[in-house]
């Protein structure tokens, strides 16, 4: 459903600080995955979120979302196809409206008439059945300003938002990074069971190696632009931690997992 060919990123071309990133880089994503991405810093994690959602131009190379070409596509032109949620809870949300119209906000994207904030009764039920799946009572505060929900509410909100219109694909970018050891284990749960119910195919960036393992049907290690590993299946459900470090310690310093 997602194709990546021959992929090249060289950022300040021409001067001192040139840095080839991807340098024919190629990736193909089915439907319905869910993929855990790993690596160490400067892998290139977020570079490939960014020419994914269209932030970042690749210099070559195209991109092809459910058979249409999307390289020439602006970030604002395929939003309402991919959707990302990023490591910072106030991204995502905003603070200074009601949970109704972040969603109402969420479930306009991309339509011709913009934001609609007069109460729906229809809206209404809709939302409440889709908070109903976080099992964290926010159907019971619908309009309560999202000021008010902690990191991990707020992520959890921005799941929600970002299937709500039904993305053909989801991008993670370490969305459980800024919380608690115990809140970031309920938000990886509740992402499961969003990424399960909605089965949106979905990208998951990751420091941390037990969730990278735990969760998704593939895990896709990068390393200075290149893919040096890409398991499925059986592979990828007996793979343990150990194996994986080791791995990883081949080829990077173990230290920058948590
Ligand atoms: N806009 C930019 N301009 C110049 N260099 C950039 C830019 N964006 C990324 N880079 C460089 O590209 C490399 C990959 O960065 P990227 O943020 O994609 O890595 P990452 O794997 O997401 O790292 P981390 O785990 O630290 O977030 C880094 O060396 C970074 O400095």
């Amino acid at each position: 459903m997602l194709k990546l060919i021959n992929i090249s990123k060289t950022f300040n071309k021409g001067n001192i600080n040139e840095q080839v990133l991807f340098k024919d880089f190629s990736l193909d994503i089915n439907k319905g995955d869910f993929i855990s991405l790993i690596g160490s810093n400067g892998a290139g994690k977020s570079t490939l979120l960014n020419i994914i959602s269209g932030k970042v131009k690749a210099d070559e190379g195209n991109i092809f979302l459910n058979g249409v070409d999307i390289t020439a596509k602006d970030e604002f032109e395929r939003c309402r196809n991919i959707s990302r949620i990023f490591q910072d809870p106030s991204m995502g949300t905003n603070p200074s409206m009601t949970i109704y119209e972040n969603l109402a906000m969420a479930n306009n994207k991309g339509k011709k008439f913009g934001l609609k904030f007069l109460i729906d009764k229809k809206d209404e039920e809709f939302f409440r059945d889709s908070l109903r799946v976080l099992g964290l009572n926010l159907e019971g505060k619908l309009h309560s300003p999202v000021s008010q929900l902690s990191g991990g509410q707020r992520q959890s909100l921005a799941l929600i938002m970002s299937t709500i219109g039904n993305p053909d694909l989801l991008l993670l970018d370490e969305h459980t990074a800024a919380l608690d050891p115990k809140t970031s284990e309920i938000v990886m749960d509740i992402t499961d069971k969003v990424v399960r119910e909605k089965g949106v195919t979905t990208i998951m960036v990751t420091h941390n190696i037990e969730y990278a393992i735990k969760y998704g049907n593939r895990l896709i290690m990068l390393h200075l632009g290149k893919k040096v590993l890409d398991i499925s299946g059986d592979m990828k459900k007996n793979l343990t931690k150990e194996e994986l470090l080791s791995l990883f310690k081949n080829i990077s310093d173990k230290s920058l997992f948590a």
